[in-house]
Order: C-alpha cells, then structure tokens, then sequence
C-alpha cells in the first residue's frame, strides 16, 4: 500500500478514517457505531454475476437521501451531451486545444465542455468525451453523475478528486475512474488544469483479457490505486449538482456530501499511473493492432466488441524491421476519439498537439498525414525510441456525434492532412 491508496483493481476493499467506524462480519448492524448511516451504492444490478457485480458499503454522518428535489442547474453552458442536430456526416473531424483563455472564470463543473456522445444515457451504452478547462477550486459543491462513470485524463494542471471513498492526487500522466453515482469535488493544486473526461454509460470499465499474452502485461491490477477512506465535516451551504439523463441538476444539501467516514466494497474511485503501462509490441515485423494498448475495456454484448476501449500510445521501442512503423492506413469498424495529453503523436505531424481531439467514425478512411508517411517511408529501420508522446483512444462500437457546440469550432482544413499523396506507379 502506499500512503494513502490501497491497491489493486476492483479488489474488495474495507478501510476506516475512524477507528471503529467500519462494522466487522455485517454490512448494516442495527446501530452503526457513533450513529452513522450505513447506505450500499451499487455498480450493477443486484443480481449480476458475481465475477461482474460491483458495490461498496458506506458508513455516513448522514444519508445521501436527506436533500429537497433537484431543479435544473443553469451553470456550464457547455456541459451538454445533446449531438448536433443536422444529419451526421462520415466526415473526419478534429479540434485545436480549447484556449484556456476562452473559458472564463470557472471550476471544473462549469468549465467542462461536451465533444462527442454517441447516445443518450437512457441506452445504458455509449461513451460521451468532455473537455474540462478550470481555474477555481469547487468549493462549498460537489458533482455527481448518475449517467456513468468518469475517467479523468489530465492534460495540464494536477487535480485533487475529493470524494466520498477518499481523496486522489492526480497528476497529467496519470487517469483516474470515478464510479456512476460517487459524489465528488474538483479542487486545483496548480490553480488551473485542461484535460479530457471520458464518460462511459456502458458497462463499467475493467481491464482487458490478456489471452496469449499470458498472466502479465498491459495495465498491472496492482498498480491501480484506490484511496483510503477520507472525509469532511462541513455544515452549511453546499450545492449538488447531478449529471440524469444528460441534463444538470441542482440541490442544497446544507452539509457536504462527502461525509463517508468508513468503507468496504468493490465499487470504488481509482488512478493509474500510465507510466507503469507495460507496452508490448512487436518485435519481428508489421504495425499490431491498436487493442495491444488497451488499458480498460468497457464490453458490449457482442463479444470482442467493445462499448468503450481505453487505450494509449506510451513511450516505446520500435525495432520492427521491413515494417512502414507508425499506424497504418485504415478503415475501422469502430470508431474512434483521439487526444493528446503531451508530447507528439507519431501519425499526425502537424495539427495534433497536447490538448487537442480528432474523430474518426466508423469506415472513414484515416492513417498517417502526408509528412508522417513521408518521413516514416523512408527512414533507416535502426532501432528507435518514440519518446516523449502519450497520445491516447477512446474507441467505440458505436459513432460519435460532435455536439453542437463541438461543431462550431473543429479545424477547417482536416481533410488536407491526407492531400497529395503521390500516386503509386505500376509501371515502374
Ligand atoms: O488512427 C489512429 O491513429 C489510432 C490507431 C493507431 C494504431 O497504431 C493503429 C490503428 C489505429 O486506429
Ligand atoms: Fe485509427
């Protein structure tokens, strides 16, 4: 364990921020110790199967239902997973960093922005990405998503996720999953951050089976990190805002949310340092596909067919010999969300830097930009090291709808990233 996390994923956990505060052999004694509430939060159905069902036990100052009716939030005008209204077409799309200059005075909540979303909640299926600009700590509110669970990926600025199974330093580098239905606050250690929120309304995230691969690689469960419980006692105004069905609302609580003084379960927050990712790739010939690099996998019901995959592009060596190295030229299937969290991305030379989002929905033919091709065409195949890049996917089943708001602001000229490829002589 290290200081203040407890390991491994989706382990059953059991911690305590008060001695004595955990009951020991039952989940709700008559009379919780010190007079707190007990309250179960599940993750899936009662009935789910066991190796599937998540849920944790929580020992509170005072229950979660105890708050008047929520009425509509009217802050973070772009928060909003409503698609575009004009028809969606197969066109490639992608988007400059969002200027933190643009976005005001804000704290996370108000300052996240909707991309993309494929569907509504209600489907119980899909994935939604954000873009959050911040420069304010959440004080005195917390947020909640009842539609999915959240995975952070910074991009600049640490986040401090202070929710109710504990608190989580978050650096960029680093991700972070906040289940469906946990209560939480952003507050900002550097003052402000940028980075990427992918909201998954399908089953939740685990990770991916290794097949062939065998009993090690990829993401190690015991490098993720869960905290140890944690809480505030603050009384007095307190707002929570909660993301249903794609809409904000609000209510006053009068305390904090975050008052879980005791813990167990296996339905909690975690990070993961993507640093420990162990990459494998080839080391004989050919480009591997991109599931290589999955990191978490939310399924669908149609097997090897993923509502959401989580996957980067770490640091990694490059050895393959009489291989064209960096992704190929392709048309998927799947559809696919792509950021960058730092550095340079090995198939876009130009237009894609730290920050910035492209999508390309199913069948649209995409791959290397003219200069990646170019320069990779011809490079000597010594051993390279791509360094300094962590760029990362959010690849679905399902398409991607840019929101409104997505549409009024993508890069103009996309398409011209593949202009001008010479054209092959067969006659040579
Ligand atoms: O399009 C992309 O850049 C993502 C991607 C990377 C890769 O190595 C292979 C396929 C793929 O879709
Ligand atoms: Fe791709």
């Amino acid at each position: 364990m290290s200081d203040g996390y407890m390991t491994g994923f989706g382990n059953h956990f059991a911690t305590e921020a008060v001695s004595g505060a955990l009951p020991i052999g039952r989940n709700s004694p008559q009379k919780p110790a010190f007079g707190l509430y007990a309250e179960q939060l599940s993750g899936t159905a009662f009935t789910a199967p066991r190796s599937e069902n998540r849920r944790s036990w929580l020992y509170r100052l005072r229950p979660s239902a105890a708050h008047p009716p929520f009425t509509p939030y009217q802050g973070a005008a772009h928060f909003d997973p409503r698609p575009d209204s004009a028809p969606l077409s197969p066109n490639r799309m992608r988007w400059s960093p969002l200027a933190m200059s643009d976005a005001g005075d804000v704290d996370w909540v108000d300052g996240m922005t909707t991309m993309l979303a494929s569907h509504g909640a209600e489907t119980q299926s899909g994935a939604v990405v954000h873009i959050y600009r911040a420069n304010k700590d959440m004080e005195r509110r917390a947020f909640v998503s009842a539609d999915g669970e959240l995975l952070f990926i910074p991009e600049q600025g640490r986040l401090t996720l202070l929710t109710e199974l504990g608190r989580i330093d978050l650096s960029p580098g680093e991700v972070a999953v906040v289940p469906r239905g946990v209560r939480f606050r952003v507050t900002l250690p550097d003052g402000s951050a940028r980075g990427y929120v992918a909201e998954n309304h399908g089953a939740p995230f685990r990770l991916p089976d290794l097949g062939p691969i065998g009993s090690n690689g990829l993401a190690n469960p015991r490098d993720f990190e869960t905290p140890v419980a944690w809480f505030e006692d603050v009384e007095g105004e307190f707002e929570l805002v909660q993301k249903y069905l794609g809409q904000l609302w609000r209510t006053d609580l009068g305390r904090s949310p975050l008052d879980v003084v005791a813990w167990h379960g296996n339905l909690a927050p975690c990070k993961y340092d993507l640093a420990r990712f162990n990459t494998i790739g080839t080391v004989s010939f050919d480009h591997p596909d991109p599931s290589i690099f999955t990191v978490l996998t939310s399924p669908s019901d149609v097997p090897g067919t993923a509502n959401a995959d989580f996957v980067i592009f770490p640091p990694r060596w490059m050895v393959a010999e009489d291989t064209f190295r960096p992704p190929w030229f392709h048309r998927n299937v799947m559809s696919e969300a792509m950021g960058l969290i730092h550095g340079a991305y090995d198939a876009k030379a130009e237009g894609f830097g730290p920050g910035a989002l492209s999508l390309h929905n199913q069948m649209s033919g995409h791959g290397p930009d003219v200069a990646s091709w170019k320069g990779a065409s011809e490079a000597e195949l010594k051993p390279h090291k791509i360094e300094n890049t962590m760029a990362f996917m959010v690849e679905s089943r399902w398409v991607f709808r840019p929101t409104a708001f997505a549409c009024t602001c993508a890069q103009r000229d996309y398409d011209s990233a593949w202009a001008g490829f010479p054209k092959a002589d067969v006659r040579r």
